[in-house]
């Protein structure tokens, strides 16, 4: 379980451009379970994902993984954390050009100091699961829309996360590949993994994929959650 108590993170504090992005959320995310933050543009769901995901530090409130409380650890456990408990899915898929699918999909991995044949292995692995390997040693830039989001899955998955976080993962991409997202993720649910997405789009807090449904309005639980 990851329990999120009473958090708030505000941006340029005392300033006069002071935002209050998350403002005292709570809210239990179930462990194999599918959870969608939905919300309009603004709303806080991607800040609410970063906190979630140890990226950034909370203004207040904490975050407790497994009761463990994240939001206390020293920096070095915290990024140790990170990189072993979640997996991330960027809107616009943050894939590094120039180099190939192959070593978009290891880069994670690197600080882990594992042996580069096995890391490799494993990075083809994922490639082959999402339908891939052939396309292992093409640049980024050679690959079509669908292509470049399963190699971005198959990074998200190089760590063999217990999460997987989404922010806005249909945002870019039509129909077809949004339902296609859609069936990798319940791929990925039926292996056991918590799946956790933002998102405004129907086609993912419609789908019967989305257990948990927590709906934001500038930074509060306006649906769904939990009372603090
Ligand atoms: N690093 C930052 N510095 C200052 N303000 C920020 C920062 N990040 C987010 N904000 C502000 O916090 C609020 C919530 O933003 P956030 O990106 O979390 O919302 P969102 O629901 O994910 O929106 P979108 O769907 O457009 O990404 C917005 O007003 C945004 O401008």
């Amino acid at each position: 379980m990851i329990s999120v108590r009473n958090v708030s993170k505000v941006f340029n504090a005392g300033r006069p451009n002071e935002v209050t992005a998350v403002d005292g959320v709570s809210l239990d995310v179930r462990l194999e379970e599918t959870t969608v933050l939905k919300g309009p543009s603004g709303s806080g769901k991607t800040t609410l994902l970063g906190l979630i995901g140890c990226m950034a530090r909370p203004s207040s409130g904490r975050i407790f993984l497994n009761e463990r409380e994240m939001t206390s650890l020293p920096e070095r456990f915290l990024t140790d954390i990170r990189r072993a408990t979640f997996g991330f899915i960027f809107q616009q898929f943050h894939l590094i050009k120039g180099i190939s699918a192959l070593e978009n999909v290891m880069l994670p991995a690197y600080p882990t100091g594992e042996k580069f044949s096995r890391l490799r292995g494993r990075a083809l692995e994922k490639l082959a699961m999402l339908g891939i390997e052939k396309r292992a040693e093409a640049k980024i830039e050679w690959l079509s829309g669908g292509e470049a989001q399963r190699v971005a899955i198959a990074r998200a998955l190089i760590n063999n996360p217990a999460v997987v976080i989404a922010d806005e993962p249909t945002a870019h991409l039509d129909t077809k590949m949004s339902l296609e997202f859609m069936a990798i993720m319940r791929e990925l649910k039926s292996k056991g993994t918590t799946i956790i997405i933002a998102s405004h789009d129907p086609i993912v807090y419609d789908s019967d994929l989305a257990e948990q449904v927590v709906e934001l309005r500038d930074g509060r639980i306006v649906a769904g959650g939990r009372r603090p």
